[in-house]
């Protein structure tokens, strides 16, 4: 039997799968990462705990699966993006902790990036909207404000990374500095077009060439692992940043196909080919997972609180006391009642970028009751995803694309089948749920196992891509105008 090993590090937690050669979950295993607020804003990780948890859970889900390393074919790495890791070369001890995607700190460098008028050549060669969310500026917050950082990055002692970058160095017992392009096209540093790092970018933000690790395309031998780690020594055959996994594991492959991953917030990409496109409608254009060096690339727009907005409902208003519960709740009222609740709990983002915006609730009667705003809550989620899929289209018929047919859909809350149905509603088009819904984890072993000879194309792929369930739209579109028009209304009144 041939095995493929997932390494999953995400946001909140360390997970690892062994996927069969039918892309198959056999085991999983997980820990919680502990999260670091040091100050309002700031948000940090400890790079050995990345590693740590990682590690561990590797292990166990090995032994879970009851198989040895020397029966894993490849491993695949994928990982919460942007996130930010400095380390020693020779020692191999981070100089700071890693910086998170959610950190704001870097803000005064990008609002000097903006009013410097750099934004759109910025654009032009990474994709990006200068935002604290990518790793360049991070970069130099370390450098600039972690004592003699400076000093040993210009004598070349010093390396970046992003955590798939991070976990290879451990993997690999400092053999390997190298990530992939989709993870490399989160860092604002990196030219999509060419796939390389641009120099000038790296010179306006005073980061040494020499920091920076190899980049190769996703489906590629990265190196072996160092037999301690595992028992056996095992290739890396694929690496991609969480959400361009997930739109493989999706087997998104081709132009317009979208997915939406409905996690604490939301995710959603649509592969655009080897067409790089800018949004005119907010949404920010990104590296896909690539198998070859050829570029190819997808536009990608997130909602800040997605499921979160569940957990608020359980933790913070004790309306459920399990996310499960949410469903019936909602389901217990025929509607929500005029109720419409905009979740901006930390302003909103993708496609109305205020963060200043914060949470309201509009259309409360004096018969409003518990129910009709875990049904508003629920529904927020599809009508933020709904003006991220909207702007997607308005992109596409700019770029004369075909319309999009479906959207494929993964993540904690796309369980949530009132949800799926009230998206297919929104959206005028089917929401399918797939058998597997773990699909960051399999974007990366079927990554690892093109690279191996596991598999061999990615029709073979889009073959294993089973429909679980699809949600067929089935509200009228005057109906579906009018709620839009209502979401509408709350969102401009949570941003004034
Ligand atoms: N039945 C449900 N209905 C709606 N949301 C849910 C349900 N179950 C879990 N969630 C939400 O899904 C999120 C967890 O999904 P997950 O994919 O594990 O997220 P992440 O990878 O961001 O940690 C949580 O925010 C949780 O509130
Ligand atoms: O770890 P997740 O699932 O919260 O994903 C985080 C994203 O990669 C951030 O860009």
């Amino acid at each position: 039997m041939t095995y493929l090993l997932a390494l999953d590090q995400g946001t909140s937690s360390s997970r690892s799968i062994v996927f069969d050669a039918q892309g198959r979950t056999v085991a999983h295993a997980q820990l919680e990462l502990p999260q670091m607020y040091p100050q309002p804003g700031w948000v940090e990780h400890d790079p050995l705990e990345i590693w740590r948890t990682q590690v561990s859970t590797a292990r166990e889900a090995l032994l879970k699966a009851g198989i040895t390393a020397a029966q894993v074919s490849a491993i695949g790495i994928t990982n919460q993006r942007e996130t930010t890791v400095v380390w020693n070369r020779l020692t191999g001890a981070p100089i700071h902790h890693a910086i998170v995607w959610q950190d704001r700190r870097a803000e005064p460098t990008c609002v000097e990036l903006r009013e410097r008028g750099l934004a759109g050549t910025i654009q032009a060669k990474t994709g990006l909207l200068v935002d604290a969310y990518f790793s360049g500026t991070k970069l130099k917050w370390i450098l600039d404000n972690v004592a003699g950082a400076r000093g040993l990055a210009d004598a070349g002692e010093l390396a970046f990374g992003t955590v798939d970058c991070w976990l290879m160095w451990q993997l690999t017992k400092g053999k390997v500095h190298a990530t992939d392009v989709s993870n490399a096209s989160r860092t604002m540093l990196f030219n999509v077009h060419t796939n390389t790092w641009d120099a000038d970018l790296l010179k306006e933000l005073g980061i040494p060439a020499s920091m920076m690790p190899k980049v190769q395309p996703s489906s590629s031998l990265f190196g072996e692992i160092h037999p301690d780690v595992l028992g056996h020594p095992v290739r890396i055959g694929g690496v991609a940043g969480d959400q361009q996994s997930a739109l493989f594991g999706q087997a998104c492959f081709k132009a317009g196909m979208v997915k939406n991953t409905y996690g604490t917030g939301c995710f959603m990409l649509m592969h655009t080919g080897s067409e790089f496109q800018t949004s005119g409608n907010g949404l920010i254009t990104t590296s896909a997972a690539q198998v070859s060096l050829t570029p190819e690339f997808a536009i990608e727009g997130s909602v800040f609180v997605g499921g979160a907005v569940v957990q608020w409902l359980r933790d913070g208003l004790h309306a459920i006391k399990t996310s499960d519960e949410v469903q019936a709740l909602a389901e217990s009222v025929p509607d929500s009642g005029g109720v419409v609740v905009v979740p901006a709990f930390t302003g909103l983002g993708a496609p109305y970028w205020k963060p200043d915006a914060r949470g309201t609730i509009t259309g409360l009667t004096r018969g409003s009751t518990v129910a009709h705003i875990a049904r508003a809550a629920l529904e927020s989620i599809a009508f933020q995803s709904a003006a991220l899929l909207n702007a997607m289209g308005r992109d596409l018929s700019a770029a004369n694309g075909a319309a999009v047919r479906e959207l494929r859909v993964d993540g904690g809350a796309s369980g949530n089948d009132f949800l799926m149905q009230f998206q297919a509603d929104l959206l005028g088009i089917p929401v399918v749920r797939p058998e597997t819904t773990e699909t960051t984890a399999l974007g990366a072993a079927y990554l690892a196992g093109l690279s191996t000879g596991v598999f061999h194309s990615c029709e073979q792929l889009s073959q294993l891509w089973q429909v679980e369930r699809k949600f067929e739209p089935n509200l009228p579109s005057a109906r579906v105008a009018e709620r839009m028009l209502q979401w509408e209304h709350a969102v401009a009144q949570a941003t004034h």
